[in-house]
């Protein structure tokens, strides 16, 4: 796509397993490796990554004729999001098609410039909306977010497979929530189980990519607009997604410039 080297699909099955802030922390440590990093959100029902990169209410792109977009610019980021066009108070009451219509207004008007990468943070599930999303999209690749429960693992096979049956590849999974820290007596608990992420890597024959735990930090800094990659660059969190960074960067330093454009037959 033009002004993008790399799109990739930060998908999970299940809803709110921590897809948004993932994507969010992944976009900043590529750009803090020196990336030029753009965030799509494609989730036109529940956008959340105008209030995740700090864009402020009533914030809106500048246009270029009345054709296309520029992004607006967030901690370095380029971003797009159907939230920077309406009320953030204004439901989307929409059918598919206009949802579709939506993220390919989004996708293809606006003016990327330069990206190494684009992460598009995908609505959760696989259904009807998602695959007609993927048919206009030309992914190199995707990250997986699951939490470590069976019920969400369930969902996360049912992302990979999607993304399998139409040759994208998977990158890897990361696991959100993975432990429980009680920042007042330091006792550590797997509240959500072990090992999920683990065992549908080798399920799938892909990669771990790391595992971040369920703390009041990534939530606070996510959702006031400072995610934790520039608000603690420093801790065990940030040096988790800067290493994911780094093994998606090399996944794609291997791959052949853009990958495949998925179609589905129906
Ligand atoms: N590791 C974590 N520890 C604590 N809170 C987290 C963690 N990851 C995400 N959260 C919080 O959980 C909530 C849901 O996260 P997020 O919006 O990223 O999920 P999602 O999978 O994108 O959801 P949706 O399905 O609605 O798109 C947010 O308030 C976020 O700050």
């Amino acid at each position: 796509m033009e002004g993008v080297k790399h799109m990739i699909a930060v998908a999970s099955g299940k809803g709110g397993v921590g897809k948004s802030t993932v994507t969010a922390n992944l976009a900043l440590a590529l750009s803090a490796e020196g990336y030029r990093v753009g965030v799509l959100d494609a989730d036109i029902y529940g956008p959340s990554q105008a209030q995740m990169l700090g864009v402020k209410e009533g914030e809106r792109p500048q246009t270029e004729g009345d054709q296309a977009f520029y992004p607006l610019k967030a901690h370095g980021l380029q971003a797009m999001s159907i939230a920077f066009l309406i009320d953030h108070k204004e439901p989307m009451v929409w059918r598919g098609p206009m949802v579709v219509g939506a993220f390919q207004q989004l996708l293809n008007q606006t003016l990327w410039d330069n990206l190494d990468f684009l992460l598009i943070d995908m609505p959760p599930g696989t259904g009807d909306i998602q695959l007609t999303l993927s048919q206009k999209v030309p992914v190199s690749g995707a990250v997986i977010v699951t939490t470590p429960q069976d019920i969400a693992l369930l969902d996360a096979r049912k992302g990979i497979e999607m993304f399998r049956k139409v040759n994208v590849p998977v990158l890897g999974v990361v696991e959100n929530m993975s432990l429980y820290h009680c920042e007042n007596c330091g006792h550590e608990a797997p509240i959500f189980g072990e090992g999920g992420g683990e065992r549908i890597a080798e399920e799938y024959d892909t990669q771990m990519l790391g595992r971040l735990p369920l703390s009041l930090s990534i939530r606070e800094f996510a959702d006031s607009g400072r995610p934790s990659v520039i608000a603690e660059p420093d801790s065990s969190v940030s040096q988790t997604f800067a290493r994911i960074a780094r093994q998606v960067a090399d996944s794609m330093d291997q791959a052949p410039g853009e990958g495949p454009s998925i179609s589905f037959s129906e």
